[in-house]
């Protein structure tokens, strides 16, 4: 096994060209930065645990395109452009102790955490190395033009609800996974194992949507961070939510309504944006080959009724994922 710093220069020295906003790379105790002028940066952090986030026998370079994806992800619902990123990486020492598995794990690891550098224009400028159980913490920034980032917290009553893409892959993809499917070329399983961060639509939804998060536990559970942020309530549609394709043919229509609903790992964008602006952003995204599709409204809090389709809080509809459930509990979740 190499040293920590061999592992580094050996693995994680991206090729290409340099970036003239990196003042001092990897290399030093601390990355030195040139913010663009007129600009905010967006900075976040995201975890991934192995047999948590993802399979422990997951194909190396889905882990490292994953653990990335999910971060820039957050990039992608605040309207920013990724620009930089940060991996710390923490590998099971017994796992890694043959030479040659070590090796074939992180190579397939950097190839894809840097193919997805280069597909997101993220350049990997600091991380860490630790040993332990293996995990990966990727802090992403980008930058977004002062006033315009798409926050959680500008939704008003009469806003369109809407998602991208189609929801409940991410959640289809890892039930397959578990029954045993392993084609990668599989469409749920690219889903839940190879998610793609929608920068593109974040950005061009700047200056027509009036919040945005990204959909990582939940339609349900994230909807609650909208509704809470703004003071809104919402009136759900279930029936129009897109399910991702071949979901009911592999889950069951139940199933499929439920993991779009609640299942996550999705990472498409939830968003609210006024009536009158909808169609706009539906032909911006469309350019994109990026389907959006409304799902419900928001209401004044506390106006919610459960009209066709609309989702029963009583029932216990309103879930998602949490971290300190006690296991295969259902998990109720804020009904507000
Ligand atoms: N340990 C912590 N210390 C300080 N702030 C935290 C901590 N954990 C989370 N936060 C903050 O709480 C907010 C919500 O965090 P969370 O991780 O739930 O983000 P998210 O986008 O909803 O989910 P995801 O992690 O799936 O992207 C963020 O602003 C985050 O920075
Ligand atoms: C092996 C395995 N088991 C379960 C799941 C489901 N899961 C885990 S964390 C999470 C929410 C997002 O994480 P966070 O809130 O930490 O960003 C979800 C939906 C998975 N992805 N892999
Ligand atoms: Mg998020």
């Amino acid at each position: 096994m190499l040293a920590e710093f061999d592992l580094i220069r050996h693995y994680f020295t991206a090729p290409g060209a340099a970036d003239s906003r990196v003042a001092l790379g990897i290399g030093d105790d601390a990355t030195l930065l040139v913010p663009r002028a007129g600009h905010e940066l967006a900075v976040s952090v995201d975890t991934s645990v192995t047999n948590v986030h993802f399979p422990d026998d997951a194909p190396a370079s889905a882990v490292g395109h994953r653990a990335l994806a999910v971060a820039v992800s957050d990039l992608a619902a605040m309207g920013a452009r990724a620009r930089w990123c940060w991996m710390a990486l923490t590998l099971d020492a017994r796992r890694f102790a043959d030479e040659d598995a070590a090796d074939a794990w992180l190579s397939g690891y950097a190839q894809g955490f840097l193919g997805g550098c280069a597909a997101y224009d993220s350049t990997l400028v600091g991380g860490d190395v630790t040993s332990g159980t293996l995990a990966i913490s990727v802090t992403v920034m980008g930058d977004v033009p002062t006033g315009q980032a798409l926050k959680r917290s500008g939704a008003v009553v009469g806003d369109v609800v809407a998602v991208t893409g189609a929801l409940g892959g991410g959640a289809g993809g890892l039930e397959l996974w578990q029954r045993g499917e392993r084609d990668l070329s599989h469409p749920l399983l690219r889903r839940y194992l190879l998610p793609e961060p929608r920068l593109e639509a974040g950005m061009a939804l700047r200056g027509l949507a009036t919040s945005a998060m990204d959909i990582s536990d939940g339609l349900l559970a994230d909807l609650g961070h909208i509704r809470r942020a703004s003071n809104v309530d919402v009136q759900l549609d279930a029936d129009a939510v897109p399910l991702a394709e071949g979901l009911t043919a592999a889950l069951g229509a139940d199933a499929a309504r439920r993991a779009a609903l609640s299942g996550g790992d999705d990472y498409e964008l939830l968003i609210t944006i006024a009536p009158e602006n909808f169609a706009r952003a539906q032909a911006a995204l469309d350019a994109q080959g990026l389907a959006l599709s409304a799902v419900g409204r928001c209401v004044a809090p506390g106006a919610v009724s459960s009209g066709d389709g609309s989702v029963d809080a009583a029932a216990g509809d309103y879930h998602g994922w949490q971290h300190f459930a006690p296991a295969s509990a259902t998990v109720p979740g804020d009904s507000r």
